[in-house]
């Protein structure tokens, strides 16, 4: 049984993830002086996941190969860091989980629902027979040709970051149909907003941990 709370940042690339999870990570240390926050990210978070990262980023591969990388490195993040990180009673904070996979080998680039379902059921599954998913996942939500043009002025673009304004698109519909099936897990994050407002409705959000 876990005693932590779980909670991922979410969206498509370039919406803002990175700008606000550092100091949402200090607001909710602030909050809760006693309890450890653990950072993470994903893919990533672990050794090998971070070896699994550069692969994905990178490396131009099959559809079902991709999903099982993902899920393969998200196995080894679970068992290395957030399991133990929620069971010692930690908020485990972590820069994508799950939904990315719906939203870009599902929505994106058409993997079946069902394929990813059975992988989230043997990567996520607990011994009750519930799945571990975030407690909240904050999604920043934006229009693709919004997010293409704010990275196209910072960032060479990675294997993602190449694909084109209707893959985006169809990674957007992924993550707010999610959102829209579990409205208690998401809060939505209207990302066209100036970073201040963002961050002043971040800091206004009532998490009960
Ligand atoms: N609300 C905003 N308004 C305008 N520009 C923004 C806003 N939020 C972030 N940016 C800028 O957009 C760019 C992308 O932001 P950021 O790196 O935070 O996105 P991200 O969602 O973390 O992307 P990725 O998932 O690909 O890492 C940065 O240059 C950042 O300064
Ligand atoms: C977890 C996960 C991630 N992705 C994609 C989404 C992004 O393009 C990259 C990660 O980079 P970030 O900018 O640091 O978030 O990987 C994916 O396609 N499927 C996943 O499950």
């Amino acid at each position: 049984m876990n005693s932590g709370y779980f909670i991922s940042f979410e969206g498509i690339d370039g919406a803002g993830k990175s700008t606000h999870i550092d100091s949402f990570c200090k607001l909710i240390q602030g909050r809760y002086p006693d309890r450890g926050v653990v950072v993470t990210r994903e893919p990533g978070g672990t050794a090998l996941g971070e070896q699994l990262r550069s692969l994905l980023l990178d490396a131009p591969m099959n559809l079902e190969t991709e999903a099982l990388l993902m899920f393969a490195a998200r196995r080894e993040h679970i068992a290395q860091v957030i399991e133990p990180a929620l069971r010692a009673g930690n908020i485990v904070i972590s820069d994508r989980f799950t939904d990315a996979s719906f939203a870009y080998q599902g929505g994106g680039r058409g993997l079946s629902i069902a394929k990813l379902n059975d992988l989230e059921r043997w990567v996520q599954g607990q011994a009750d027979g519930s799945l571990l998913q975030p407690n909240l996942t904050i999604l920043f939500d934006l229009p693709g040709e919004v997010a293409e043009a704010r990275r196209s002025k910072v960032r060479t673009p990675d294997k993602f970051e190449k694909m084109d304004l209707n893959f985006f698109e169809k990674v957007r519909q992924e993550y707010l149909r999610r959102a829209k099936e579990d409205p208690k897990r998401f809060h939505l994050v209207d990302a066209t907003q100036t970073p201040e407002i963002i961050w002043s409705g971040l800091e206004c959000l009532e998490i009960k941990i």
